[in-house]
């Protein structure tokens, strides 16, 4: 029974993964100790601010970096593979087959001088090994599964000649092409216009629940988060300070950082498109990280043990945990939103 694949262990398991950019002058940590574990049919919100690490953590699953200039140590395994040790050969055939993403910017993932089409039908004979009439007869379900109307005609044209929210359907289709298990979303609707985000979201969400995937959302935008994850975890300065379900996180955050992001937004209104608002102060400098909590020069809880050493973790409800030496004093600090 050796050889059965284990269905109960978590397709992401991500382990003290730590990235550090060694190209400029000074080394940037952008993750430290990011450990996380996602199932199949699961779908996780990463969020926080601008430069928290969130796309890199995401990135990391794909070993988008460059990778002269990039140190990775922990552990990445994704359905059972060691993702860091992967060959050239073994992760391009990884990519898109098993993890795939979709970017905020579909341009960037489209090649700007091949119809849409002509993409999928190559990645589907590269990957699967189809011949051309049968990949291009499943170019057409996709389309069709991604709702483009007019899909054959869809397929003929080139990135640059569809609008903002059909390039992303187009995208959507290219990533599901080979079937993966795994579904990376990296700000997958900031571009678009709210009432074609909400959208995309559904479309996303359903696309995920029919086809069991496990995905893993980078977002600015907690309705969203809430929207579509079934658990978030939060991210500031590289690090993951709190995580637990979705409902669990917005009702009974314990980590200061999650209740100042919850506070900051405006009103409280869990509405879609609302981005994180503002915090007084500014995240570190990733080029020289204090020895203590990160966010502690802005939290109106730090002491002096905060500034001084790493804080603990505090698990509460299984699965929701934060990283930080005050949730005693945060149990019940209710973030202003209901
Ligand atoms: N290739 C790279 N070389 C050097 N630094 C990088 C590189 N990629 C990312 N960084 C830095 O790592 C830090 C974390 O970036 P990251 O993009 O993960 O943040 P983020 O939380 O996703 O923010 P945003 O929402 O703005 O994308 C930032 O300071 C960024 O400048």
């Amino acid at each position: 029974m050796t050889d059965m694949p284990d269905t109960q262990a978590p397709l992401v398991r991500l382990h003290d993964l730590s990235v550090t950019f060694t190209g400029g002058r000074k080394p940037v940590q952008a993750v430290s100790g990011v450990s996380l574990e996602v199932r199949r049919g699961e779908v996780v919100a990463l969020i926080g601010e601008s430069g928290s690490g969130k796309s890199v953590t995401l990135r990391t699953l794909l070993r988008l970096h460059p990778e002269r200039r990039t140190r990775i140590g922990g552990q990445v395994q994704v359905a059972g593979r060691d993702v860091l040790a992967m060959t050239g050969r073994e992760l391009s055939a990884y990519r898109g087959k098993v993890a795939s993403m979709i970017f905020q910017e579909p341009l960037l993932a489209l090649d700007p001088v091949y119809t849409v089409g002509a993409q999928i039908v190559e990645s589907l004979r590269r990957h699967e090994g189809l011949d051309k009439a049968v990949a291009h007869a499943r170019a057409l379900a996709l389309f069709e599964r991604v709702r483009i109307p007019s899909p054959e005609r869809r397929l003929a044209a080139y990135p640059h000649e569809m609008s903002g929210g059909m390039r992303q359907r187009a995208m959507i289709a290219l990533a599901l092409a080979c079937n993966p298990q795994l579904l990376l979303a990296d700000e997958p609707t900031t571009a678009l216009d709210a009432t074609v985000q909400i959208q995309i979201l559904l479309l996303l969400r359903e696309l995920q629940r029919d086809l069991g995937l496990a995905a893993i959302f980078v977002t600015h935008d907690i309705g969203a988060a809430v929207e579509v994850a079934d658990r978030i975890a939060v991210m500031y300065a590289g690090r993951i300070v709190e995580e637990g379900t979705a409902r669990e996180l917005i009702h009974r955050p314990r980590h200061p950082y999650t209740i100042a992001l919850l506070r900051s937004r405006a009103h409280g209104a869990m509405d879609r498109g609302t981005p994180l608002g503002t915090i007084a102060g500014a995240p570190p400098d990733l080029a020289a990280l204090p020895p203590g909590c990160a966010f502690a020069p802005r939290c109106a809880l730090a002491t002096e043990a905060c500034l001084d050493g790493q804080p603990r973790v505090v698990q509460f409800d299984p699965g929701h945990r934060a990283r930080c030496n005050r949730t005693d004093e945060t149990a019940g600090l209710a973030p202003a939103l209901a």
